[in-house]
């Protein structure tokens, strides 16, 4: 396309999935120090640079006791809600803030497309409590401001073996009218007080900025699935030595996916495909250790009707004497796309879990990429325009050929409360780059 006629601003994908990181990278000199964190420093976390010698908890002191009955004072123009997302009006009003403000995007042209049933997927896996679904508003006008989300996990280090009960912490937003007033951490520490209550000490979480301080750090990589489409929007620039019709073919892929006895997963297949996932979870250092019911959900969507799931894919191989020896899964959540006269809306599939009986045998890597060849094929049918996965997992074991490529968006692992040794989240620690053909230490995907 001639860039000169097109008015559309152009971006490439990295510039997408920065923007899907919600993250930031520092060079060395902007890098903020340990003194400057002025809330993080107060909290039980290793500081940066901090060289582990022991893993475990941090402070053990305390008892569900010890924790105050009430939240935090806010200033007199605030008052705490806790938000009932069962409420169809107060679901909407979690929705309608994260869609104006979770993501950065200078220009407002992109927005997640949230909806109920992702909602519902994400925030109420067996366990989830009301009381962990925080807001703040306005009191004069009850309007909806800030928002951070606890749901139950346990955490298992595969390296010691220990077992931590533990939240993990997603979906803090603040109105952008009210950043950098400090309210984050009155936030922060709100939900540590209500999940303090219930006797768990010990948190995941996941962020694009640095804090004090990443037990792993993972990198996206992005593999565009409708070329054309994403240039359309502007996301993906045309090479200079390239044509688009390059581009297109190169991005390429068939209609019928390859590998044998491969389908969507059913109810009747949960018991195999749990064993399998468990096993396989053994490679990685942090995993999260699920209950039967709770992979259930996170696999087939926790529709109360037992209906499909418009949120997670899951697809099984079924071989001839009827066992199950792969799976993978996938979850959506498009984007809005505003002002641009061809279209309204970007597919985007996120990698979620999978497993595969093959693993640690010589065909490992080429089993891998087939079936990660045939999720892309899958994910044709969702309106899928870009596919994205981190380097966490086994995911370097097809990054490459599966023609994924590096966004310039890193996604930083912390723990609450407990110290690990270093993980390798799949890229190399001096230049980021993904480190090809090695198990990653991160077994656990975050939303
Ligand atoms: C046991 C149970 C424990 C449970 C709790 C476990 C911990 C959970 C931790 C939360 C996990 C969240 C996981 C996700 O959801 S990650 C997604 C975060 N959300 C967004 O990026 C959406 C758009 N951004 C915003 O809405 C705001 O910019 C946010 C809300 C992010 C900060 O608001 P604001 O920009 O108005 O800042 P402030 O003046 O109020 O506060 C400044 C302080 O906040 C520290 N800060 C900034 N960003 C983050 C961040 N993403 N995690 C932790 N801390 C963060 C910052 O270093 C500074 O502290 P310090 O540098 O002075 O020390």
């Amino acid at each position: 396309m001639s860039s000169g006629e097109d008015k559309t601003p152009k971006r490439s994908i990295e510039e997408l999935l920065k923007l899907l990181s919600t993250g930031e990278t520092l060079t060395e000199t902007e890098q903020k120090q340990m003194k400057d964190y002025k809330f993080w420093k107060t909290q039980p976390v290793p500081s940066l640079e901090e060289k582990i010698v022991s893993e475990g908890p941090i402070d053990t002191t305390k008892t569900p006791d010890d924790i105050p009955n009430t939240p935090l004072p806010l200033l007199k123009e605030f008052e705490w809600s806790t938000i009932d997302i069962e409420n169809k009006v107060e679901l909407d009003e979690v929705y309608q803030l994260l869609y104006e403000h979770y993501v950065e995007d200078q220009d407002g042209t992109f927005r997640f497309k949230y909806t109920h049933e992702f909602f519902n997927w994400a925030l109420k896996p067996p366990g989830w409590r009301k009381n962990w679904h925080v807001g703040v508003r306005v009191k004069d006008t009850n309007k909806l401001v800030a928002f951070i989300s606890a749901i139950p996990a346990d955490l298992k280090l595969n390296t010691s073996g220990n077992v931590i009960p533990s939240v993990e912490i997603n979906f803090l937003v603040i109105h952008k009218k009210l950043r950098n007033k400090r309210l984050a951490p009155v936030l922060i520490k709100e939900i540590t007080r209500r999940v303090n209550k219930e006797d768990i000490w010990q948190a995941l979480y996941t962020a694009g900025v640095v804090l004090p301080s990443p037990l792993a750090v993972s990198r996206y990589t992005h593999r565009p699935i409708n070329w054309s489409k994403l240039h359309d929007v502007g996301f993906s620039h045309l090479p200079a030595n390239q044509t688009k019709a390059g581009m297109i073919a190169y991005y390429v892929l068939p209609n019928e996916t390859k590998t044998s006895g491969l389908r969507e997963i059913e109810q009747k297949d949960l018991d195999q495909v749990f064993d399998l996932f468990i096993k396989f979870q053994t490679r990685f250092e942090l995993v999260q250790q699920f209950k039967k019911h709770e992979f259930e959900h996170w696999i087939l969507g926790g529709k109360s009707d037992g209906s499909k799931s418009n949120v997670i894919k899951t697809y099984v191989v079924e071989n001839k004497d009827g066992k199950i020896t792969d799976f993978f899964s996938y979850y959506l959540l498009p984007f809005t796309v505003l002002n641009n006269a061809q279209h309204n809306e970007l597919g985007i599939a996120y990698l979620f879990y999978y497993a595969s009986d093959s693993a640690g045998k010589d065909n490992y890597k080429e089993r891998l990429n087939s079936l990660i060849t045939d999720a892309l094929i899958t994910s044709k049918k969702f309106n899928v325009d870009v596919f994205n996965c981190l380097t966490s997992q086994d995911n370097s074991y097809f990054i490459k050929d599966a023609k994924f490529g590096s966004g310039d968006g890193f996604l930083n692992y912390y723990l609450f409360n407990y110290k690990t040794f270093p993980v390798h989240g799949g890229i190399d620690p001096k230049t980021k780059e993904v480190v090809e053909d090695k198990t990653s230490g991160l077994g656990v995907v975050l939303l």
